[in-house]
């Protein structure tokens, strides 16, 4: 029996969890798998608590999601967010879907009733088989903020912060983000779990979901990079980046908001080598990516490049099972695939 924890941002982090859940219900059964989601997306709208990354990784491993978008859920339809515009509430440009938002009034209702995030989020997965804990990072609220240019003032400098769905969804990312900020994270914890969800693993799984906004908002939680660093399980991770491109969304833009270059060997720079005070033992790189194999490896990372895009879930599965492999090969368990 192993215990795999997997750190997970939305769309990606949920495309990710089903391949890897897919490996291990075929060779590994009684593994226990933990995904612990970024909830910097989070926001208050309409009255309601909205969960996208949560929500993302539930559809996704409930098998309700919606395959197209990547977010929301199946066969939805719109006629409450029809509603809520025609009376100027919430944001028309962010649809919540009526079955989307069964979900987050159930949420909201729980929430109100005094349940923290994270029972209110073991309650809602309860109602489907996800074969998987989903625990959100930080029961506190940690919105990720954007600071931007401020629009049509006479102040070059002046600047003004806008919630992250608010820049991802409105504005595509196209407005100059100079910082990003998750409000309240210096004061929030690790919602019940987590930490020993890390600790107590046998390996550790980075998703290759967004590294500033997604996986950075769940290091950035006070404890957890600490308890990544600490673990005795292998920490392998899979890079966002292809062939100088993110994989999906707009991670290029974050990273670049940030000074990291959009290179997979730069964000396993940016994540850092455990042996040196970082975050990772193995990086996963495609093979579009193979010229980062030597320098990584030279960094002291145990590399392997292979073809990472998750063109089905037989596909994800088997990169689910590379990743292992490599985590199993640093436990001394099994060995490496060889590098393509
Ligand atoms: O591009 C969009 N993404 C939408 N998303 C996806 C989401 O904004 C982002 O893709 C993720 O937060 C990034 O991981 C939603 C997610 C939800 O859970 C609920 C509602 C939405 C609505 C939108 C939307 O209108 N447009």
């Amino acid at each position: 029996m192993s215990r795999i924890t997997l750190l997970a941002g939305g769309v990606g982090g949920a495309k990710f969890a089903l391949g890897l859940r897919a490996h291990l219900r075929a060779a590994d059964p009684a593994a226990e798998l933990t995904i612990v989601v970024n909830t910097g997306d989070d926001l208050w709208l309409t009255g309601l608590r909205v969960c996208p990354d949560l929500d993302s990784v539930m559809y996704a491993l409930a098998g309700v999601n919606d395959l197209e978008r990547g977010w929301g859920r199946a066969d939805e339809s719109e006629r409450v967010s029809a509603e809520l515009t025609a009376y100027g509430v919430g944001w028309p440009w962010f649809t919540l879907g009526d079955l989307d938002l069964g979900t987050h009034i159930a949420r909201t209702s729980l929430l109100r009733d005094g349940l923290p995030l994270s029972e209110a989020t073991a309650r809602l997965a309860s109602r489907w088989d996800l074969g998987a804990r989903l625990l959100p990072a930080t029961d506190h609220e940690v919105p990720t903020l954007v600071e931007v240019p401020l629009e049509g003032g006479d102040d070059p400098h002046a600047t003004e912060f806008l919630h992250f769905e608010e820049w991802w969804v409105r504005y595509r990312a196209g407005r100059p983000a100079r910082a990003f900020l998750q409000q309240g994270m210096a004061s929030s914890v690790p919602a019940p779990g987590v930490l020993e969800a890390i600790e107590e693993a046998d390996v550790v799984l980075v998703a290759p979901s967004n590294p500033v906004v997604s996986i950075g908002t769940i290091l950035g939680i006070p404890g957890i990079a600490d308890a990544v660093r600490r673990t005795t399980a292998p920490v392998v991770g899979l890079s966002p980046i292809i062939g100088g491109a993110a994989l999906r969304g707009m991670a290029d833009v974050c990273l670049t908001a940030i000074g990291v270059e959009t290179s997979a060997l730069a964000v396993a720079e940016y994540y850092g080598l455990r042996a040196a005070d970082g975050l990772l033992d193995g990086w996963l790189v495609d093979t579009a990516d193979v010229d980062a194999v030597d320098c990584l490896s030279a960094l002291g990372f145990d590399v392997i490049a292979r073809p990472l895009r998750f063109t089905s879930v037989e596909e994800t599965a088997a990169i689910a099972a590379d990743a292992l492999s490599l985590a199993q090969a640093r436990r001394g368990l099994g060995t490496v695939p060889p590098v393509e």
